[in-house]
This record gives structure tokens, sequence and C-alpha cells, in this order.
């Protein structure tokens, strides 16, 4: 595990010491484990006099996802572990309450699909298409305070938690912030459905969707190829194809289950079934600093019938990787269990071939997709945290190399991305300098590739798995 964890602390809640569950909340065998186990990670607000109100009014709230879409992403993501289709995952590596606006949630659900037509154009494959939002408000730090120049307050972690202004109101955990992060989720959830099945995604209006983006050469080559895309489609037309299938996308929603208290009001028991889901949103991963396997965060999210992703760091082992699938997925269900690396460019060439190994030891075939953001942060000489648009490029490269080496699936990726011209990591091809974060630089706490940088990222995996796909049907072909 990582160095930069911060102690475990057993926390307790008023609800547990008297043997209860929250009320409202879905009562299920073992749902309420986590709590007599070390977690990581969590403001220290349990006996805050808003806490036990805000847990009760959550728990009373509607879910956010339903357990039939949950479904139907596991049988996606069985097809991505299968190398039947491609999983895009991206967004802010910080949701805030004032950014989720209509334009930005826009901007961002385009860039998305867009990356997404390239890949399936370029590549030939389904693309699952997942967003970092709607959800993604906790972040874990590498330490619970932040000092400045001598004046120490408790680290940002994330919204929902506190705010990211250095006072020490700001700083204070407030659990109402929950509450906020609810709405938030519901009302950019609510605009997203609407974008993806209200016309807004129609495959005819694929050039469309570059409107308003800053002209770039990653831009020109996907007008050209929306071009092509569009007398195909008119191609079609005429032919008489129905184009109702067109009309709308599949889009999930996905946040790393940081923050327990949030994921425990929200889970609900599903009508159909009576098993637990955790309706925050459809796909949630456990985060590197949060992964112990005899901790609070993998119990909790082993008794939740969501599809889980684990974050896999550099020092992880092949002992944890199988003890992970043991306690997570232990009936080898097909989607259950997506691995995502974030090894670094210069790891993961070494790193990752012995955890596919010991995976495949196990009979297990989880989805393994890159996160070539998280293992590549570096500081900048004028004090930014970023990242070199080389080193992403170089790790997925890298974890392409690997599975072909090892005969397994490139199933996916997962970047930190916005739709915005913002200036956090540097490099591509229109490139991004040092100077230009002193006025562009918005994240609040790690570097994102911008609308132009995410459009040639996709470029570059589609050419990546156009080479798969082309030596795989060779392969096929001389069997
Ligand atoms: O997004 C990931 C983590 O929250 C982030 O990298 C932690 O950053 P820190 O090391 O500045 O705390
Ligand atoms: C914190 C994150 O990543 P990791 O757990 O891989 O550091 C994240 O994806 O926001």
């Amino acid at each position: 595990m990582n160095a930069e964890q911060s102690t475990p602390r057993p926390q307790s809640s008023p609800y547990v010491s008297a043997g209860l569950s929250q009320p409202g909340a879905a009562v299920y065998p073992g749902l309420d484990e986590w709590r007599s186990l070390p977690v990581r990670q969590q403001p220290h607000w349990a006996e805050h006099p808003s806490h036990a109100e805000v847990v009760r009014e959550l728990s009373a709230l509607p879910p956010l996802v339903f357990a039939g879409e949950v479904d139907i992403l596991r049988e996606r993501l069985a097809s991505a572990a299968r190398g039947e289709a491609f999983l895009l995952q991206g967004g802010d590596c910080a949701e805030t309450f004032a950014g989720s606006t209509a334009d930005a949630i826009s901007a961002k659900v385009r860039t998305l699909l867009q990356m997404a037509v390239v890949l399936t154009y370029a590549a030939s494959v389904p693309v699952v298409k997942v967003g970092r939002m709607a959800g993604q408000f906790a972040k874990p730090r590498s330490s619970d305070t932040e000092t400045r120049e001598g004046v120490t307050l408790p680290a940002f972690r994330g919204e929902i938690v506190n705010g990211f202004p250095f006072t020490p109101e700001d700083r204070e955990p407030d659990p109402a912030r929950m509450l906020k992060a609810y709405h938030t989720s519901a009302s950019t959830l609510n605009l997203v459905r609407a974008f993806t099945t209200g016309g807004f995604a129609d495959l005819r209006a694929v050039s469309q969707w570059n409107r308003g983006f800053m002209s770039n050469p990653a831009h020109a080559r996907y007008e050209s190829m929306a071009a092509q895309i569009e007398r195909a489609v008119d191609f079609m037309g005429v032919c008489g194809t129905d184009f109702e299938a067109l009309k709308r996308v599949e889009f999930f929603a996905s946040h790393e289950a940081l923050l327990l208290d949030y994921e425990r009001a929200l889970t609900r028991l599903d009508s159909r079934t009576s098993l637990p889901y955790a309706t925050s949103g459809h796909f949630l991963w456990i985060g590197e600093r949060t992964r112990e396997i005899d901790g609070a965060h993998v119990d909790f999210l082993s008794r939740v019938r969501n599809p889980i992703g684990v974050k896999l760091g550099p020092t992880t082992t092949a002992a944890e990787v199988t003890d992970l699938i043991e306690k997570l997925d232990p009936e080898r269900e097909p989607g259950r269990l997506t691995f995502i690396s974030r090894m670094g460019a210069g790891k993961i060439r070494e790193n990752l071939p012995r955890l596919i190994e010991a995976a495949r030891s196990t009979g297990s075939t989880p989805l393994w997709i890159t996160d070539p953001m998280h293992g590549n942060t570096v500081t900048s000489e004028n004090g930014y945290k970023t990242r070199r648009f080389n080193d992403v490029v170089d790790e997925v490269v890298g974890f392409f190399e690997v599975h072909e080496a090892l005969g397994t699936v490139p199933g996916g990726l997962h970047v930190e991305m916005t739709g915005d011209d913002v200036a956090e990591c540097l490099g591509g091809a229109d490139p991004i300098d040092e100077a230009a974060f002193e006025g562009r630089y918005e994240s609040l706490c790690d570097p994102r590739l911008n609308h132009k940088q995410s459009l040639e990222l996709a470029f570059l995996v589609a050419e990546q798995l156009a080479k798969g796909g082309a030596r795989a049907a060779k392969g096929t072909a001389s069997r």
C-alpha cells in the first residue's frame, strides 16, 4: 500500500453503538460490518450536531440510480472483459457544486461522446461510456492537514466534506454537505439523462458535438472523421435504415466510494431481488489509499451488487490481487470486478504482468483498465501539480503492450478530463506549457486533460486498439 496513507482510525457511529442500522436505510446482514473495521480517509464528524439528522435524511431520499441500470452496466463490463467492448471512463478529479453547471456538464458529456465515437469508428469496437461524474465529490488525501505560511488547517477532502478556501470555517468538515452533494448529483444526472436520451447524443449530430470547442489538430481530425460518419449515416438512411437506435446512448455514472457515511445511507434493497445496491452511482471504485483487504471500504463494497473497481498502484502485490478477488468476486461473476491499474509510465511494463498472472491463477477474468493519470503526477517548476501528456500516452501504450504479451484483454481507459479549455497537464499536439497554468488551472485537486488533450488521447488509444484488433484478426485467420 501507499506510504501516503493516514493512520487507520476505527470510528464508531451512534447507530452502531445502539446496535441499530440507520433509520430508513436498507437493513441487510453484514451491511454495517465496516463500522467495526479500520476506516481510512474519513472526516471525524460523527459527533457533529447535524450528523445523525443528515444521515437520516439521506437514508430516506430516492435512489440516484436504479438497480436494473446497474445490472445492465455489469453485463456491459463483462463484454469489455471478454474483449467485445471497451470501457471509457472519464471526468473531473473533483466535481464542485458551483462547477456543476449545464455548460460544464454538456462540455464534459460531449467530450466523452466524441472520444467514444473516435474509439468506435477508428477501432470498430463498441464503447461502454461511464462518466466520473454525478457523485465524484470526495477526495482521499496524502495528508490530513495542509500548512500555508505557518498556518495548518484540515486538508481539503472534496466539497462533500469541506470547502476549498483556506480558512478555518471552510476547512471544517460539515455533514450537511452530503445533502448538497446528493442534490447536485441528482441535477447532474438529470441533465446527463436528458442529453443522452433526448436527441443531443444522436449520431447524426456527430459533428455538432465539436461546436464551441477551440480549433486544434485533434479537432480537425475529428471533423474529418465526423464527416465520414455522417456520409455513412446518410447512406444508411437512403437504404431505409431505422435510426431509432442512433438517437440515444447508454451512459453510466461512477465515483470513488470513499465517504462511507454517504454510501451507506444511499444503499437500498432492490425491490426485485431484495439485494443491496449502492444507489449513489452505477459503478463505484475503491481507491489506492483505501483498498486494504481488512479495511472498511473493501468490506462495505463486497456487500453491494454494483460492479466494483479497485485502483492498483505500483506497490500492489500479487497476493493483494488474489485476496481482493476472493473478497470482492468470490463467485467469479462476469463484470463484477474491474482492476484499474495506475502504475506510472516508468513502472507499468514491469509491475502489471505479475498482477495479471495472479488474477489469472484464480480463474477470475476481471476487466483490466488503465488509469494513466494517477501514477504520473509531478510538480511543475512554478509549483502546480501536473502530468505530462507524453507520460500519460506512454503508460497507455505500456498497458497495451503488457496485455498483448500475455494474451489478455486491455479493456478500458480511465482518465481525469474535462470538456473545458483548462491548462493543467503539460504537452499535447497543441502544447500546454507551465506559463499557461497561471490563468487556466482550475482543478481543486489533480490536473485533468483538457478537451483537446482528451480527444488526442482518444485517437492514440484507438490506434492501439485497432492494432490489437488487426493482430487478433490475423491470429484468427492463421489458426
Ligand atoms: O485524486 C487523487 C488524490 O486525491 C490526490 O492525488 C491526492 O492528492 P494529494 O497527494 O495532494 O493529497
Ligand atoms: C484518488 C484517485 O485515484 P487513486 O486512488 O488511484 O490515487 C482518483 O481517481 O481520484
